[in-house]
């Protein structure tokens, strides 16, 4: 409040155009409905800044449109590479019996990282496994996502991002697979949300060639990139080096407003974001 920010709960029961007026519209709703009010609402008041667009958000509720535009930049005059993991999508009408054959057709190699294609939010979107060989490929449900598993040292670097501002964390990750255990281990392997916020690794004692935070002006160049590509404001990167090397990164998840109050600092980014987007407009 002392910042002049009034922050007003809108009334999903009453009509948008009879509410406000605002200068800003923050919401993290799902659904068709909810995208047409706001997209009927933006119509109507052109002034008001809604944070985010659907249409922008959208690129990131599906994990193939989600990575298209990390695919497509070019970050490698500075400071490091990123990329992303090579994947494959298939499809919801595809069958898992053509897995195996779509998979050594794209010339992947194993161990895979099995992902639903859809990200909206639930549990299930969130319900991962690693597939070890040809044939747990087939018990698989589609639509999803196959991404090669790139050995990333157990940890990855949560990137979070308000307007410009990018603030890094490291959390716990997957541990690397090593060739031995390619040929012991077999099957799908499910796992739970093994790089949420309680495995946070910034406290912890670990090699610096694997901790150490990817450089700031490749992540500032990349974060620039993907905000204008994206069209979005609010939203958080999953970024892993590969192991053994010193500068080569690749992105593995974009989310969408994320839960900001594990982003150190977020409070003070937060208000100061608000009043730069009022102020950019007087
Ligand atoms: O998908 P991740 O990488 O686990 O990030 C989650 C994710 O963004 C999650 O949102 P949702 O997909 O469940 O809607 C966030 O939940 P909240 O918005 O309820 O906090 C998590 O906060 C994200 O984890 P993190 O904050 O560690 O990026
Ligand atoms: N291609 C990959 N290579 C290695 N580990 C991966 C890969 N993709 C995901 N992971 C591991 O799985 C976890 C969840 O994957 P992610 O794509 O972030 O899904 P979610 O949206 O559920 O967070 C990551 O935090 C990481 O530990
Ligand atoms: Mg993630
Ligand atoms: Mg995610």
């Amino acid at each position: 409040m002392n910042k002049g920010i009034f922050f007003v709960a809108i009334d999903l029961n009453k009509p948008m155009l009879e509410q406000g007026p605002f200068d800003v519209v923050l919401h993290k709703l799902p659904g068709k409905e909810w995208r047409e009010i706001i997209e009927d609402y933006r119509h109507k008041h052109p002034e008001v800044t809604i944070l985010d667009p659907p249409d922008a958000i959208q690129h990131l509720l599906n994990r193939q449109s989600m990575l298209q535009n990390v695919a497509e930049l070019n970050l490698s005059d500075c400071h490091g590479k990123v990329g992303v993991p090579q994947q494959l999508v298939i499809t919801k009408n595809a069958s898992a019996s053509t897995i195996p054959y779509e998979v050594t057709k794209a010339g992947m190699k194993l161990p895979l990282v099995a992902k639903p294609l859809v990200v909206d939010g639930s549990a299930k979107s969130h319900e991962l496994c690693i597939a070890y060989d040809e044939l747990s490929l087939l018990k698989l449900e589609p639509p999803l996502v196959l991404q090669e598993f790139v050995n990333h040292g157990g940890l990855l670097f949560k990137i979070y991002i308000v307007g410009e501002t990018i603030k890094v964390v490291r959390r716990f990750s997957l541990p690397n697979v090593g060739k031995h255990e390619l040929l012991d281990v077999d099957g799908l392997f499910r796992f739970p949300r093994v790089s949420c916020a309680a495995a946070s690794a910034d406290e912890a004692d670990l090699d610096p060639n694997i901790a150490e935070h990817p450089p700031k002006p490749l992540l500032e160049r990349l974060a620039r990139d993907l905000r204008r590509r994206l069209g979005l404001h609010l939203f958080n990167i999953d970024m892993i080096r590969e192991h053994g090397t010193k500068d080569v990164f690749y992105v593995i998840d974009i989310n969408y407003f994320p839960g900001y109050g594990k982003m150190p600092e977020y409070e003070q980014i937060f208000i100061d974001f608000l009043l730069s987007l009022v102020k950019n407009k007087v």
